[in-house]
């Protein structure tokens, strides 16, 4: 597990650590580790060092200062380094100052950086950094683009310009860079949108002691693996918790089968299915114990309730039965628009083992969404008093108690018909086992884009769409590999 920190929180450390450091030495340690990853990206792309061409694109901060400190360290490598200022009056004087004493090629026109820009092998983006403020400013717009339309490998300083630090939102012109360097500690940008950033690394610039705890978490696959229910020696398929499943219709029995297929495949605990669809998952899954009704279903742990369930009053009757049981529930799909219908939905919701599952959409249905994904889930959850699973490019997990954690996908491939229906299952699962509602969550986040990506083969190459059966094919795979990363 990894934290993620705001850029406020960033600035506030670095204050005391500024003033018990010579002047200078945070930024050029900051830019020694810049100079580090451009070197090592030359070599991979070139074969080389001595004479490439290394653009540094240069605004008028301390985001500016780093590139043009990284520049002189290249320059030094015998790299032929250009720098554009975007700010000439305002570029970072002494950063300036050591670049020019090393022969760097200084511009000051935009005109003249676009040819730099088409000739160069990498470009330092040391626009703007955790100062960004609003869209990409006209210069600096024209320099991304033309960078964008000849291809050339991004090397991102601390963040991507024209991308939210806070919020990771791009705004129309922004860098998509191969790759970033960060000092002190992750932005929620790098986890937000991990694929404008590429591959991040960390330079420790001494901020550990000066950091709050982390308002954001993110899970690895060791955590993942830590946590998955494994049968012990006395466990039967009771002991391992019995997961319920109210879902799917006449209409939509596929998601029925996709919930109850992840849940069988995510324990070796029971599974009941309760529903309209009960033929076709015995069909489907025969181990899978089926019956019409929630009430004839027996005992279990945990349900799962929602995907295509209806909104209708026997779907808001459903949801009502199984959150009087007071067992933990997960609430997906129709079943978080129910409880945006019903206030009497949300109140026993309130306070319960509950966690929803909502994409944007959905989730505008129960509670207020803005850029600021993370804050927006994390008021939510509090507000509602459930655990809030967000889906997105990145997944926010957030609990009524404050802790939030962010699963930074990475593939796209997930965003397919039924996905979320096996979401639901391998959530049920955990919860049933015992996973507290963050845990269960974010563990299956984990999961089940793990799942997707081997099922659309992006693990070994550019990958293929996959469609949700194949993503809960996948699942038996992904849970191996976290359990092999437990170590
Ligand atoms: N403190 C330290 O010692 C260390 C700091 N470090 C580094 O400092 C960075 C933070 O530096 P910072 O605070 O100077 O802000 P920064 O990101 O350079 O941006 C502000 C400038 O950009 C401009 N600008 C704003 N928005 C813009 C836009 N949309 N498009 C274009 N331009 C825009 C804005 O212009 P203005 O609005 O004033 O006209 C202002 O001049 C941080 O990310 C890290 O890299 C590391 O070296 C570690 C040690
Ligand atoms: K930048």
């Amino acid at each position: 597990m990894y934290g993620v920190w705001t850029p406020e929180q960033v600035g506030a450390a670095e204050e005391p650590v500024l003033a018990r450091t010579p002047e200078g030495a945070l930024m050029r340690r900051a830019a020694h580790g810049v100079a580090q990853v451009a070197l090592a990206e030359l070599r991979r792309r070139t074969g080389g060092v001595a004479g490439r061409r290394v653009v540094v694109l240069v605004g008028a901060g301390n985001n500016g200062g780093d590139g043009l400190w990284a520049g002189d360290e290249l320059r030094r490598r015998g790299v032929a380094v250009t720098a554009v200022l975007l700010s000439p009056d305002r570029a970072h004087p002494a950063g300036l100052a050591a670049l020019r004493k090393q022969r760097g090629r200084i511009v000051t026109d935009v005109e003249h950086g676009v040819v730099a820009v088409d000739h160069a092998d990498l470009v330092l983006d040391a626009i703007v950094g955790t100062g960004a403020r609003g869209g990409l400013r006209p210069e600096a717009a024209t320099l991304v683009d033309a960078a964008r339309t000849t291809d050339v490998p991004i090397l991102a300083v601390d963040t991507p310009s024209g991308v939210d630090p806070l919020t990771g939102v791009p705004g129309e012109h922004h860098v998509r860079a191969a790759a970033t360097v960060t000092f002190g500690a992750r932005k929620p940008v790098h986890v937000l949108a991990a694929p404008l950033c590429g591959p991040v690394t960390l330079i420790d610039i001494g901020l550990g002691p000066e950091l709050p705890p982390a308002p954001v978490d993110v899970l690895d696959a060791a955590d993942v693996g830590a946590r998955w229910p494994v049968p012990g020696p006395g466990d039967d398929k009771y002991s391992q918790g019995v997961v319920g499943i109210a879902a799917g219709s006449r209409t939509y029995p596929g998601a029925a089968v996709l919930a109850s297929g992840a849940a069988a495949l995510s324990t070796s605990g029971m599974v009941r299915y309760a529903g309209s669809a009960a033929d076709e998952v015995r069909a489907a899954w025969p181990e899978i114990v089926a019956t019409d009704t929630v009430g004839e279903a027996g005992r279990v742990q945990a349900w799962v309730v929602g995907p295509g369930l209806g909104t209708d009053d026997a779907g808001a009757q459903t949801l009502a039965d199984v959150l009087d049981t007071g067992l933990p529930v997960l609430a997906d799909a129709d079943a978080v628009t129910l409880l945006g219908q019903h206030a009497g939905l949300r109140e026993k919701a309130a306070g319960a083992p509950v966690l929803i599952t909502p994409h944007a959409g959905e989730f505008a249905r129960v509670a207020e969404l803005t850029d600021d994904r993370v804050d927006s889930a994390r008021r939510a959850a509090a507000d509602l008093g459930v655990t809030l699973l967000l889906k997105g490019n990145a997944t926010v997990v957030a609990a009524p108690d404050g802790r939030v954690l962010v699963h930074p996908a990475g593939s796209a491939w997930l965003a397919t018909a039924g996905s979320g229906d096996v979401l639901s299952g391998v959530a049920g699962a955990l919860l049933a086992a015992g996973l507290e509602p963050w845990w269960a969550g974010g563990c299956a986040a984990f999961v089940h884009a793990r799942a997707a990506d081997i099922g659309a083969g992006a693990d070994i190459g550019p990958g293929s769409p996959v469609p949700a059966s194949h993503v809960q094919a996948a699942l038996s795979t992904a849970i191996r590999q976290v359990r092999e990363a437990r170590g």
